[in-house]
């Protein structure tokens, strides 16, 4: 009998352009929610958008959360219950989508991310990442039912933010080659078709780095639809492997060991010029990725990303510690080898 089951969930209504933070509750309407919503934002985005999101919903409630934490989680879960909330609205960069994602999905209640910052794939993803002891990469958590991204919001976003999401796709490059060589090494189950798409959507943006410049609106449109793209990509393999590979693992020790330092997306991109150092040696592809990090301004060195050459040799040494997951990295690569992908690349 043939036995295989998938459950691919992915948002409903994707809404991309100038001006569509105005239409949220055109796009919420047609989902199966009712009553008026709870708005989990932070600072920034509270202060740039909050007015216009709320005027839009009969006397919605708002969380305001400054860090990424369990403590908000639950602090978000007690309002929505107290405010019998219908749905939660993450408005704002990953922290805020992220906690209400966690939230929402805690609740069985559904979830709109409404991002103020093209920063990376969290923002429509299936995947929720709230630190927790030493854990830092996402779990499993329900997608947004409704993406509504306004490209005018972003393009007025600090331009980091925006390279750093360009970075993240990049680093999907690596992520398929890791989970192919998981795949033959440990007999890993790989989704061709999700390798193909994320793998893709790496391509595509790369192909049109000419037309990402700051304070080009159509770039953040170029940046989102590949942020999609790879949230649909991990929905389809229901696990964040087509986006994540030993780059992310990087990251996430960096997460540790320097924290606050450099955004997500900065840092897998520095991570993924090295695992493709990695996977393919000196003729390989690492300086297409440098090259394109490079074409939008991304950083490509531990003192772009504000670190010490130590902090990146104890974080690419450790990595493989993070999480059970097979990459090139192995059971670890050791100091000299570290200290020569680093220095190779220029990294460090
Ligand atoms: N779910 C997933 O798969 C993933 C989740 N993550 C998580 O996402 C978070 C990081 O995401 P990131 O977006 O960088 O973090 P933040 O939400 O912290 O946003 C970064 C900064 O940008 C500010 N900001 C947001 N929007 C704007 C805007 N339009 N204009 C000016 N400033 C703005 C924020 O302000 P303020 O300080 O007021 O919030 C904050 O200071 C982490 O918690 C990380 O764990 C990361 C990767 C993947
Ligand atoms: O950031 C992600 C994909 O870009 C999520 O990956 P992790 O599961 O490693 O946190
Ligand atoms: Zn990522």
């Amino acid at each position: 009998m043939f036995d295989k089951t998938t459950w691919i969930k992915l948002p409903r209504n994707v809404l991309v352009g100038h001006g569509v933070v105005d239409e949220l509750s055109d796009a919420v309407a047609e989902l199966p929610f009712s009553g008026s919503p709870l708005v989990v934002t932070s600072p920034t985005p509270k202060r740039l958008v909050g007015d216009r999101v709320c005027a839009q919903f009969d006397d919605p409630a708002t969380v305001t959360v400054s860090e990424a934490n369990f403590a908000a989680v639950e602090r978000v879960i007690d309002a929505a219950r107290e405010t019998e909330a219908g749905f939660l609205v993450g408005l704002g960069g990953g922290k805020p989508v992220d906690i209400a994602k966690m939230a929402s999905d805690h609740l069985g209640r559904g979830f709109v991310s409404v991002p103020t910052a093209a920063s990376h794939d969290g923002i429509v993803s299936g995947r929720g990442s709230v630190p927790e002891g030493d854990t830092r990469h996402s779990v499993a958590a329900d997608p947004p039912l409704a993406v509504v991204a306004d490209t005018e919001l972003l393009a007025e976003a600090p331009w980091e933010l925006t390279t750093a999401g360009c970075a993240d796709i990049i680093s999907n490059y690596t992520a398929v080659q890791d989970w192919q060589l998981a795949n033959r090494l440990k007999n890993v189950e790989y989704s061709e078709y999700a390798g193909a798409l994320s793998q893709m959507t790496a391509e595509m943006l790369v192909d049109s780095a000419d037309s990402i410049k700051p304070g080009l609106e159509e770039s953040c449109w170029i940046v989102v639809k590949a942020l999609v793209s790879s949230g649909v990509a991990m929905s389809i393999a229901d696990s964040s492997r087509p986006a994540s590979g030993a780059e992310h693992l990087f990251s996430h020790q960096l997460d540790r060991i320097a924290p606050g330092k450099a955004l997500h997306g900065h840092q897998v991109g520095v991570g993924s010029i090295m695992t493709a150092y990695l996977h393919s040696g000196q003729k390989g592809q690492w300086r297409n990725i440098k090259n394109a990090l490079e074409s939008i301004d991304a950083p490509t060195t531990a003192s772009d990303l504000g670190l010490t050459a130590d902090e990146v040799l104890e974080a690419l040494t450790t990595a493989h510690e993070i999480r059970d997951r097979y990459t090139i990295l192995g059971d670890g690569v050791n100091e000299s080898a570290a200290e020569e992908v680093a220095s190779v690349t220029g990294v460090i």
